[in-house]
């Protein structure tokens, strides 16, 4: 077998209201290139390249090699010494999904090499379970936008169109902030007026993802269920939300578990709302990139 290429999408998960259950892919990437490891004692070499590559482990504990452990663990088979390379595009712990990337990435290399035993279908459910939640795994591996429900075990996915005058502008500053620290702030319990209140606004942004209505996508974004827990762990949070929406933004959300902040605007106002993201940060002492970026359409691809 020779070597096998996977390059998966970076994601934007929850986007307001959609909490663990939506997400989109977006058109940055990281790169895995997995190959049989022969004619050497070793069972494993990982080489990371590209952006922070220094922050990302080379031995067991990578999650793109757990995620591919698990794939010859749930086949009840022994893994084979496997060499992977790794040349990343999606910035760590930002909110962007690269832990998702790893987990598709693992699991499709492990599955190209080992002959395709699983279907796409059995790829999602094992990175789902990975994962803990399908809202950035889904549309990695999918493309699109993705909205997942379950019904026990069992996921339907169902496409969600996005306008396509609704460009997404990711803002990402330079500090991390990892999804399990993120996840503690979350309270366990929530009022009934917040349990009717995300229904309803996700309602609301999904038919304006459809639609591109600019009223149905501002209110559409808002959110009861992280977004107000979560903000307290971004400097800057305030500023960055008004200079978007005084720029035009039709609404802007926390990007994942952050701390990427996502606007959502139309093409004409793009320019305007990432240069006042940026200079907003700017003027609470964060460095940024800030980013127009498209729905990535493909999902994770081989070769
Ligand atoms: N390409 C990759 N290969 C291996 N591990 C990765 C890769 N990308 C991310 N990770 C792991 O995922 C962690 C970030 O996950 P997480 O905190 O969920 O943030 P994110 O919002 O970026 O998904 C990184 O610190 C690293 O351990
Ligand atoms: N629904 C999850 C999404 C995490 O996405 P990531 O891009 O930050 O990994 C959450 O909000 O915790």
């Amino acid at each position: 077998m020779t070597a096998v290429k996977i390059s998966v999408p970076g994601t934007t998960a929850n986007i307001g209201p959609g909490f663990d259950c939506l997400g989109a892919a977006l058109t940055l990437h990281n790169h895995f290139v997995f190959s049989p490891l022969e004619g050497t004692d070793s069972t494993l070499e990982i080489r990371v390249t590209g952006l922070e590559a220094d922050r990302v482990t080379a031995d067991e504990s990578n999650l793109a090699y757990q995620a591919f452990a698990k794939f010859y663990q749930h086949l009840g088979k022994t893994r084979p010494p496997v060499a992977i390379e790794i040349e990343l595009g999606v910035p760590l712990a930002r909110g962007l999904g690269s832990s998702a990337t790893a987990i598709v990435g693992g699991l499709m290399g492990a599955n190209q090499l080992a002959e395709k035993p699983l279907t796409q279908a059995e790829l999602m459910q094992l990175a789902i379970e990975i994962e803990g939640h399908p809202d950035n795994v889904v549309p990695a591996l999918l493309g699109g936008c993705r909205l997942a429900a379950s019904e026990g075990s069992h996921w339907q996915i169902c496409e969600i169109p996005w306008h396509s005058d609704i460009v997404p502008v990711v803002a990402i500053p330079d500090f991390e902030l990892s999804t399990a620290e993120a996840r503690k702030v979350l309270p366990t319990e929530y009022s009934r007026a917040d349990a009717i209140f995300n229904p309803a606004h996700l309602g609301l942004l999904l038919r304006g993802l459809e639609t591109g209505n600019s009223d149905w996508l501002r209110v559409g974004t808002l959110d009861r269920i992280h977004q107000p827990y979560r903000q307290t762990l971004i400097p800057g949070y305030d500023a960055v939300r008004q200079a978007a929406l005084a720029a035009g933004a039709y609404g802007m959300t926390i990007s994942g578990a952050g701390p990427t902040l996502l606007a959502l605007s139309s093409p004409i106002q793009t320019a305007e709302v990432t240069s006042a993201m940026r200079t907003a940060w700017q003027g609470e002492g964060i460095t940024s990139t800030v980013r127009s970026l498209q729905i990535d359409r493909s999902g994770a691809t081989v070769g």
